[in-house]
């Protein structure tokens, strides 16, 4: 990912992003690795412009483009990996949950759903993405307290799989974890893959519509758009301090 400053979401880069899934899933590929180009940032999340004072109707179209992202990174054929080489908050860290496995840079980073603390509500498919890799009792605590947790705390929840001492380091570890599949048959490996996967994939394509009504509704509510404009503020002015 490249998108300075923070590997934001927004609407154009989730076309973009669907548009590259699509053109990999063309190719026969071993596995993918994700990672960030930005120094220190994995992914900021969401970009928060797209729903801080939102036209409707791109709102829905940015959630429905969030949807797709997400359908087809579950969906993968092939193996996926997320080399975290930097801050993974939000959707950051949904990203990474996408993900098969997941290494992470040691260092001062960030990574959880930390979406309560906006007021937004993370969705039944991402909560069942979250609890598909930590235990319940865990993802309803962390969910529920906006929980950041850093790298130490995620590979002792199992948030993440294993730390990696620099970016190249992670991205190695990607690959090793890719390789052991070097001699198991494709199609088992999808099959298997997609029914793991099938409560989130399933909320995904049956419950679109539902879903897209659910964000929008809490986006739209005053006291979200009040929480979101202290949010933003704060962003602005950390650099001025
Ligand atoms: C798949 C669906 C998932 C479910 C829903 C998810 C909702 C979200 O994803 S909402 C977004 C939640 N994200 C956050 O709360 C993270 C906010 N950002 C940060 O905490 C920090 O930026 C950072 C810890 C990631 C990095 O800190 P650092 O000091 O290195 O950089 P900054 O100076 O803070 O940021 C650089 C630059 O980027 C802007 N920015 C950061 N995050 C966002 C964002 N999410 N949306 C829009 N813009 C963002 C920040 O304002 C800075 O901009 P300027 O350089 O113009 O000041």
């Amino acid at each position: 990912m490249q998108r300075p400053p923070a590997n934001t979401f927004n609407l154009e880069y989730l076309h973009e992003i669907t548009n590259s899934l699509d053109e990999i899933s063309k190719q026969k590929l071993k596995g993918v690795i994700l990672t960030s180009a930005i120094p220190n940032i994995f992914s900021a999340g969401l970009d928060i412009k797209e729903f801080y004072k939102p036209d409707l109707q791109r709102l829905e179209n940015f959630w429905s483009s969030v949807q797709d992202v997400f359908i087809k990174l579950l969906d993968l054929d092939f193996a996926t990996a997320a080399a975290i080489n930097g801050h993974a908050p939000a959707a950051g860290c949904v990203l990474s949950l996408s993900c098969e496995y997941r290494a992470m840079v040691n260092g001062n980073y960030k990574i959880g759903l930390n979406e309560a603390a906006l007021g937004i509500i993370t969705t039944p498919w991402i909560q069942a993405m979250m609890y598909q890799v930590i235990p319940m009792k865990h993802t309803e605590t962390a969910l529920t307290t906006a929980k950041l947790f850093d790298v130490d705390e995620a590979l002792q929840i199992g948030l993440i799989d294993e730390i990696a001492s620099n970016k190249e380091d992670a991205i190695n570890r990607c690959k090793q974890y890719i390789r052991k599949f070097d001699k198991i048959p494709l199609h088992a490996r999808a099959l298997t893959k997609q029914r793991m996967r099938q409560t989130p994939i399933k909320i995904l394509r049956e419950q679109r519509d539902e879903d897209i009504r659910m964000f929008v509704d809490v986006v739209m509510n005053p006291s979200v758009q009040d929480n979101l404009k202290d949010y933003v503020e704060k962003l602005k002015n950390k650099k001025k301090k």
